[in-house]
């Protein structure tokens, strides 16, 4: 990968020997966006988020008080954050006394640490400096979280995306990250591999099914609830996040200020996710395109979504899982 406006984590930079040694027995294929993925416990990655995976499952020591919210990229991780963080942080931060929120001068990614990627970039991490309870977010497959995540009574919070809108908001992300090599991918090459899961972080369904599934068994543990969902009906679905974080009563109003303050309108009109960079140099603002439900429908012809439509009735096809689009 050749554009320095790609975040570290999807190169191939900084790997230890130990990843080395790893990769080098694993499935290799070429990737859109990247020269090189390797499929580890089912799934496909690049090698530095493959590096940030293996030193997440070795050292992430998880406790019972722990928040993780999971998703597939481009699934709603960034709305996520910003609701969770403000729905924890309503007492210290008041949504209300507004002005000096921290979510009106920081981007969500740096309010809650991507547990991989921070990995990735300091491999002795401990996030003993986050607050309790502490709040993370992982694009981890359920077979593959860390085995303290699973044994200690932490909490998951899991957002899952109509997968046609989720390609499509790739899409359209690695076009704004990597406009030569999206350039030299054809889309019908790009659907066709998402179909596969041969792409960065595929197969998504299997990450959603098991989520999904582990929802179904233990509800205490993982709650599963859709950006569609989120978008629909907003105040709801934070209330239903909110009985099962604990977070106790939360006022109407409340809930009413958290949503307008986390909405698309008003997140991605804030200066810091405009103008602003990751310390990783990613701009903020490509975590902003359109936050829409059924966006797809400008970007897929109808024989690309009736690809992605087929994919999706084999894969969940007996799961009770449907896609609103
Ligand atoms: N607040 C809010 N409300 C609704 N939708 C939102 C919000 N913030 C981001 N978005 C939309 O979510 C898409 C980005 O997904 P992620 O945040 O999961 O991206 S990432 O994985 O963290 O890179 C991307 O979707 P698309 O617009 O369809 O590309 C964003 O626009």
């Amino acid at each position: 990968m050749s554009s320095s406006s790609v975040p570290a984590y999807l190169g191939d930079e900084d790997l230890t020997q130990e990843t080395r040694d790893l990769i080098s027995s694993l499935p290799k294929e070429k990737g859109w966006l990247v020269s090189e993925m390797y499929q580890y416990q089912g799934r496909w990655n690049t090698q530095a988020l493959l590096q940030g995976i293996l030193i997440c499952q070795k050292r992430f020591e998880a406790k019972d008080s722990d928040i993780i919210l999971v998703t597939n990229p481009k699934s709603g991780t960034t709305w996520l954050k910003a609701l969770v963080f403000a729905l924890l942080n309503r007492h210290k931060f008041p949504v209300s006394s507004s002005g000096n929120h921290p979510l009106l001068v920081t981007n969500p990614h740096l309010l809650v640490p991507f547990l991989e990627g921070v990995y990735y970039e300091s491999p002795d991490s401990d996030f003993s400096g986050l607050p309790s309870p502490r709040l993370m977010n992982t694009h981890i497959s359920h077979l593959s979280l860390p085995e303290s995540v699973k044994s200690s009574s932490c909490k998951i919070v899991y957002c899952c995306r109509n997968p046609k809108d989720m390609f499509v908001s790739l899409w359209h992300f690695g076009k704004k990250l990597a406009p030569e090599e999206t350039a030299a991918y054809p889309i019908e090459k790009a659907v066709e591999a998402f179909c596969e899961g041969k792409f960065i972080g595929g197969p998504f369904w299997d990450h959603i099914l098991e989520y999904w599934y582990a929802s179904r068994e233990n509800p205490n543990k993982v709650l599963f609830v859709t950006y569609e969902d989120l978008k629909k009906q907003t105040g709801t679905e934070m209330k239903r996040i909110a009985e099962f974080l604990g977070c106790g009563f939360i006022e109407e109003e409340e809930v009413r200020e958290i949503v307008k303050l986390c909405s698309f309108e008003s997140l991605s009109n804030l200066e810091v996710n405009r103008h602003g960079k990751l310390p990783n140099g990613m701009e903020t603002k490509t975590f902003f395109r359109k936050g829409e439900i059924g966006g797809w429908r400008d970007t897929l012809s109808e024989s690309l979504a009736a690809e992605i439509d087929r994919t999706i009735e084999e894969k969940f096809h007996g799961s009770g899982l449907i896609f609103s689009s």
